[in-house]
């Protein structure tokens, strides 16, 4: 299911501050080369989420899903010259062509790439980040969040990516668990649930592309 009616996200779009040449770029090349190009945030995300970026003056983000390097970029430009985006991602070869394109980037020095499972990464990490994006294995969802709250600066966010699933986590949509894509049905499910129920966090599900949670502390 396309969340949002495509002539609207295009005009939406159209109307929008976007991400630099750089971004599309990496957006373009990935569309046309590498296998799972859908996995993009796309434009419309990338203008939402640095719009959240500069609303809450950030400095600090901690990224989980690298893939080709696009959304660390698009973060990246909204961020002071200060500032750093860390981001991590078990595979070696979108990673490698990500540092490509950060490479012919001004903003590209304040990305810091992370090799490694995001389980066994975020415990490593130090200091409080202003912004969390989570887009990484949906299995971990709820680990991700869980470990990440902590680590949340006193205005800081965590946006959770593809909490919509096009449309799966609704109800009364019936699963097939031995499919993998229904499993982790199961898991944003989860974490949906989780976060509705939470009485620490403060959430609002917006149906932006595949749908984005907004999570701060209460
Ligand atoms: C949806 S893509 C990220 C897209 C990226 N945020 C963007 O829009 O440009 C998900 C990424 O998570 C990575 N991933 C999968 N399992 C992971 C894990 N356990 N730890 C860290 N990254 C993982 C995949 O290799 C993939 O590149």
């Amino acid at each position: 299911m396309q969340i949002t009616d495509k002539k609207v996200e295009e005009y939406c779009i159209s109307k929008s501050n976007l991400p630099s040449k750089d971004c599309l770029a990496i957006e373009e090349y990935t569309r046309a080369n590498v296998h799972g190009a859908g996995m993009l945030i796309g434009k419309m995300e990338a203008s939402f989420i640095g719009f959240l970026l500069k609303s809450i003056k950030a400095k600090r983000v901690l990224e989980l899903g690298t893939f080709t390097g696009y959304s660390a970029l698009t973060m990246a430009e909204q961020l002071p010259a200060d500032g750093e985006v860390i981001t991590v991602d078990i595979n070696q070869e979108t990673v490698a062509l990500a540092k490509d394109f950060w490479g012919k980037s001004e903003h590209g020095h304040k990305i810091k790439s992370v090799l490694g499972s995001g389980l066994d990464i975020i415990p490593t990490l130090t200091g409080k980040f202003d912004f969390v994006f989570i887009d990484a294995d949906k299995r971990n969802y709820i680990d991700y969040l869980k470990l990440t709250v902590p680590m949340l600066s006193p205005n800081g966010m965590i946006v959770i990516d593809n909490v919509l699933w096009g449309g799966a986590v609704l109800p009364d949509v019936v699963l097939d668990l031995t499919q993998h894509r229904d499993r982790n049905t199961e898991f944003i499910r989860l974490v949906n649930d989780y976060v509705a129920a939470s009485d620490d966090l403060y959430g609002t599900l917006m149906p932006i592309r595949d749908g984005m949670f907004l999570i701060q502390r209460k």
